[in-house]
């Protein structure tokens, strides 16, 4: 089924301001050199590479009252929302090349609210090995790529909760998560109380990748923007080595590649968050090149022999 995508405006985000290592702030230049952008227009996708956003310098302290860098994070995430927000307004796709995925607070909040002003429903799919559902109070580390999720959900430092205005951007039931092995103790506490819903590695070893996707998809309609934001993360390290807090047991090939083609099967995808490619840390380009065979089947490329 060949589709048509609405014309795609492209980000980097270079910093890991949010990270504990550095490196994820050379992911969209990875991601460039591994041909990002002509794979798009190789799928017949109308792009735009408007370059790499600005913002402070990582100063590489200490985390305070249970953030690293919160400042920082901030200015990066008022960025990324100002110019998603832009991008849709323009009736475009943004897509977010990171960068770690505290860039997410800003991309999905731009998201949410241009739906809410459209009367457009929002789910996001989360693909990751980590619920990034800390707080302040929890976290092992300080580093606020592990929080995203609880900040959009209104758990969070004022300033990164009301980032999109008065109210939270997203409800817990609005997530699903694929490919989740690694939560800290106090974090998964959380997790339950909230009840995000979660397609953890045990799960999808026991159903499949197939049930898994049908199952976090469901009720997806014409109505639907459907936000993914990719942390290569929940890929195998064996096959994705370049990230910043890798954990064995990911996701492997073929079923990364499942997730991605029954997403562009939805017609559903309005926009994504590339996240976590760590050049510092690969084995040559490998992960960014991955990332962009992965980014040609969420937009239609297909292995399949009977359409
Ligand atoms: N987006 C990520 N890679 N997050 C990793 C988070 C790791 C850990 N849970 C932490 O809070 O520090
Ligand atoms: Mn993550
Ligand atoms: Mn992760």
């Amino acid at each position: 089924m060949q589709q048509t995508y609405p014309p795609v405006s492209i980000f980097g985000v270079p910093t890991d301001v949010g990270a504990g290592r550095r490196g994820a702030s050379m992911g969209p230049e990875g991601l460039r050199v591994a041909g990002l952008v002509e794979a798009l227009i190789a799928r017949g996708v109308d792009v735009a590479d408007l370059g790499d956003l600005k913002g402070p310098k990582n100063p590489w302290t200490g985390p305070e009252a249970g953030y690293r860098h919160l400042d920082e994070v901030v200015a990066w995430n008022r960025a990324v929302l100002d110019a998603s927000s832009a991008e849709l307004a323009r009736g475009r796709m943004p897509i977010m090349l990171g960068g770690d995925h505290c860039l997410a607070i800003g991309s999905i909040a731009a998201v949410a609210n241009h739906c809410r002003a459209n009367g457009r429903k929002l789910r996001v799919l989360w693909l990751d090995a980590h619920t990034d559902f800390n707080t302040s109070q929890i976290t092992p580390s300080g580093n606020v790529h592990g929080m995203p999720v609880a900040c959009l959900c209104g758990i969070g430092p004022d300033v990164l909760t009301r980032l999109g205005g008065e109210s939270p951007s997203m409800q817990v039931a609005q997530f699903r998560q694929i490919g989740i092995r690694s939560v800290d103790p106090d974090e998964k506490r959380m997790v339950k109380e909230h009840g995000l819903d979660i397609y953890d590695m045990r799960y999808i070893d026991e159903v499949g990748m197939r049930r898994v996707v049908e199952e976090a998809l469901e009720g997806l309609d014409a109505d639907t923007h459907l936000h993914v934001s990719f942390d290569v993360d929940v890929l195998d390290p064996t096959i994705a080595p370049g990230t910043g807090t890798p954990v064995p047991g990911g996701i492997n090939y073929r079923e990364a590649q499942l997730i991605m083609e029954m997403i562009a099967d939805t017609g559903c995808l309005g926009s994504l968050d590339i996240v976590e490619v760590n050049t510092a840390l690969d084995q040559g380009n490998t992960t960014a090149e991955l990332a962009v065979d992965l980014v040609e089947s969420l937009f239609g490329k297909s292995t399949l022999m009977r359409d």
